[in-house]
C-alpha cells in the first residue's frame, strides 16, 4: 500500500514537474539557475581530489576550466571570441571584465588565460565544493566588507603577480550588475595594475538581454559576444593616475559593451542594424 502509494506520487511528480517547466516561464528559470549552482557543486566534487594532489596551486585553475567548459553546451549558449591577439603572451597583466550574472563564469572560462586567478568575494569561500576548489585553484578572496583587508590582500597579490608570474581577473564593478549597462568602477584593479607595472586587458562580455533576463525570468539560448581588447599600459603611471585610469577603461568598455550589445531598432526598419537604439537607451542610463 505504502508503496502504491509512494509510485502514485511519483508518477505524478515525473508528469507534473515536466508540465510545469513548460507552462512556467518562472519555474523553468528556477530549474536552470538550480541546476546551473547544484552541477557546479557536483563538478567540484570531482575536481576536488584532482587538484588537491597538487595542493593550492593555480595552475589548477586549469582543471576547473576544462570541467566547465562544456556547461554552454548544456544550455545551448554560444560563445563567440574576438580579440585573442590581444592576451598578452608572457608577461603578468590585470583582465578587467563587466559582470551580468554568474553567468559571466562560462565567458570567463572560455577565455581564462593560463595561470589567471580571478577576485573573488570571500563568501564565495564558504560555497562548499565550489569554494573549496576555489581556494584550491589559487582564487583570491577579499572582503568587500573591510576596505582596508581588501587593500592588503590586493597590495600582496601586486608582489605575487610579479614573483609568481600570475595574471589576475577582476570584475571592477564590484558586483553583478543586471541592468544593462556598466557601474562605476571600484579603483583596487587599477591600483594593483600601477603597483605590480604590467599592462591592463580589458574584456567585454556582451548583454544577456537576449537569453538571460533575471527580472522578466528569462533563461533561452543564445550568443555571447566576448571581446578582448588591446592592453592599456600602466608603466610610469602613479596612484594619482588611478582615477583616470579607471576612468579611461571604463569608457572604452562601455562604449565596445554599448556596440556588441546593440540590436536593430525596429521603428528604422529592417536596414537600422548599425543603430545602437537601446545602446543608445543605455549610455543615457548610466550618466
Ligand atoms: C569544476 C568545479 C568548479 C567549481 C568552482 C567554480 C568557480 C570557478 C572559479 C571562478 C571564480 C570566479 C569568481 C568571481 C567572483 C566575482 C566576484 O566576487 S566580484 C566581487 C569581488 N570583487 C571585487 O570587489 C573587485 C573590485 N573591487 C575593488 O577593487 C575595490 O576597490 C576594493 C579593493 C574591494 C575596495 O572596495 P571599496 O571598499 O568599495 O572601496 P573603493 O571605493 O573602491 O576604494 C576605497 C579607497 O581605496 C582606494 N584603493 C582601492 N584599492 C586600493 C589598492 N589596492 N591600493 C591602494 N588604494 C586602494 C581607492 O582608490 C579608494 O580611494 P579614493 O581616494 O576614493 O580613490
Ligand atoms: C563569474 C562568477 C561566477 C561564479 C560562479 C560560481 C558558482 C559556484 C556554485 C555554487 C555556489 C553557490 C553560490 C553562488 C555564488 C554566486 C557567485 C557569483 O556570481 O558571485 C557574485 C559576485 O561576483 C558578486 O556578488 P554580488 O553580486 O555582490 O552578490
Amino acid at each position: 500500500m505504502d508503496l502504491s502509494v509512494a509510485q502514485g506520487l511519483l508518477i505524478c511528480l515525473l508528469i507534473l514537474v515536466p508540465l510545469l517547466y513548460e507552462w512556467s516561464p518562472s519555474f523553468k528559470f528556477f530549474c536552470k539557475m538550480a541546476f546551473f549552482y547544484s552541477w557546479i557543486l557536483a563538478l567540484a566534487v570531482l575536481a576536488i581530489p584532482i587538484c588537491a594532489v597538487r595542493g593550492r596551486n593555480v595552475e589548477n585553475m586549469k582543471v576547473l576550466q576544462f570541467m566547465l567548459l562544456h556547461i554552454k553546451y548544456l544550455y545551448g549558449i554560444k560563445i563567440d571570441v574576438k580579440g585573442w591577439e590581444n592576451f598578452p603572451l608572457k608577461e603578468p597583466y590585470v583582465v578587467v571584465s563587466n559582470h551580468q550574472s554568474s553567468v559571466d563564469l562560462l565567458g570567463m572560462m572560455e577565455v581564462l588565460p593560463s595561470r589567471c586567478v580571478p577576485i573573488a568575494k570571500r563568501e564565495l569561500m564558504y560555497a562548499g565544493t565550489a569554494g573549496l576548489a576555489c581556494w584550491l585553484a589559487g582564487v583570491i578572496f577579499i572582503n568587500r566588507k573591510k576596505t582596508d583587508d581588501a587593500i592588503s590582500v590586493m597590495s600582496e597579490t601586486a608582489q605575487t603577480m610579479l614573483k609568481e608570474d600570475v595574471r589576475v581577473w577582476v570584475f571592477p564593478e564590484g558586483t553583478r550588475n543586471h541592468d544593462g549597462s556598466m557601474l562605476p568602477f571600484k579603483r583596487g584593479a587599477f591600483h594593483l595594475a600601477v603597483q605590480a607595472r604590467v599592462p591592463i586587458i580589458p574584456v567585454v562580455m556582451s548583454s544577456y538581454k537576449d537569453f538571460y533576463n533575471i527580472k522578466e525570468n528569462k533563461f533561452t539560448t543564445g550568443t555571447c559576444v566576448v571581446r578582448i581588447l588591446p592592453r592599456i599600459d600602466t608603466k610610469g603611471l602613479t596612484p594619482d593616475d588611478v582615477a583616470d585610469l579607471a576612468d579611461h577603461t571604463r569608457q572604452t568598455m562601455l562604449s565596445t559593451f554599448l556596440q556588441l550589445s546593440s540590436t536593430p531598432c525596429p521603428a528604422s526598419g529592417e536596414h537600422a542594424g548599425h543603430t545602437p537604439c537601446s545602446a543608445e537607451r543605455e549610455t543615457h542610463d548610466v550618466q
